[in-house]
């Protein structure tokens, strides 16, 4: 798997004028890693994942998985949101089928995909409930196995966990890692939290506001096996730091006032 992003460009007309969401990003993303996009409201973030999911079209630049390019949502491209999009009125079994069934899989083999995926999410005694039965949590579990169940590419995440509780999003953090070591998926996440990106990825593109672009690109070399303990680490916090005060300096670039940001 390559995903590339090169030299994108996203302006939108506004009523106020056109307006540069996105300017110059190149990027890329390798089969098995896992890839942060972290940056301040505003910087983009949203727009670029939109770009590659293929919900919007760059207006110049390119955007590919492995050398074909993006013209629309397509099923190498596992999304997942912030807010819950499961289906309410569908069991949890038959939420995690339905990309499925829209790709004329038969019952058989949706049953069985489905049921892997839920057994590798830890819902497998889930599968008859509705979503309001579950928590924020075991939603965002199920989503994940609706997007793994296409067997995607890549997984795109928006802000998955933006709407938990700090506990259960530790719970989600940990519980994803674990999932991307044991199926070595490629995952690009998009958010603003930059303790998140600093625990979960390998690499991370920082993004600054007004118009977004990327700021640095940095490896973490934290090891392959994190666990939260790694969070009270001097390597940690050193991380979190300069990704801190390159988004203070771009903060400041836009509003011209020094402003606190927090992980
Ligand atoms: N459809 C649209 N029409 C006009 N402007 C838009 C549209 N989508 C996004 N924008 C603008 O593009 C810029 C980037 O928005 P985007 O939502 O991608 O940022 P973000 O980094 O994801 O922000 P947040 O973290 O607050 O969600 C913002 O100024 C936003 O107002």
């Amino acid at each position: 798997m390559h995903l590339d992003i090169a030299q994108v460009h996203k302006q939108f007309a506004t009523r106020g004028g056109p307006l540069v969401a996105l300017q110059d990003i190149t990027m890329q993303v390798e089969t098995g890693e896992f890839v942060c996009a972290v940056g301040a409201s505003g910087s983009g973030k949203s727009t670029l994942l939109r770009l590659i999911a293929g919900l919007e079209r760059p207006t110049s630049g390119t955007i590919s998985v492995d050398g074909r390019g993006v013209t629309g949502p397509g099923a190498d491209r596992g999304m997942v949101f912030q807010s819950y999009t499961l289906y309410p009125w569908m069991t949890v079994q038959n939420n995690v089928e339905f990309g499925l069934k829209l790709r004329g899989i038969s019952a058989r083999e949706r049953r069985q995909q489905a049921s892997y995926y839920l057994e590798m999410v830890g819902l497998a005694p889930f599968a008859r409930a509705l979503p309001k039965e579950l928590s924020g949590g075991m939603k965002q579990r199920v989503a994940i196995a609706r997007a793994l169940a296409n067997q995607p590419k890549i997984l795109l995440m928006d802000e998955p966990f933006g709407a938990l509780d700090v506990q259960t999003k530790e719970t989600m953090q940990q519980f994803l890692l674990e999932l991307w070591q044991r199926l070595g998926i490629s995952i690009l996440m998009i958010t603003h939290d930059v303790a998140e990106a600093v625990f979960l990825s390998q690499r991370i593109y920082v993004l600054s506001a007004s118009p977004g672009t990327i700021a640095r690109e940095l490896s973490i070399d934290l090891g392959q096996r994190r666990d939260y303990g790694i969070r009270r680490s001097s390597q940690f916090h050193h991380y979190c730091e300069d990704i801190m005060d390159l988004l203070r300096q771009s903060q400041r670039a836009t509003f011209g006032v020094p402003q606190s940001i927090g992980p």
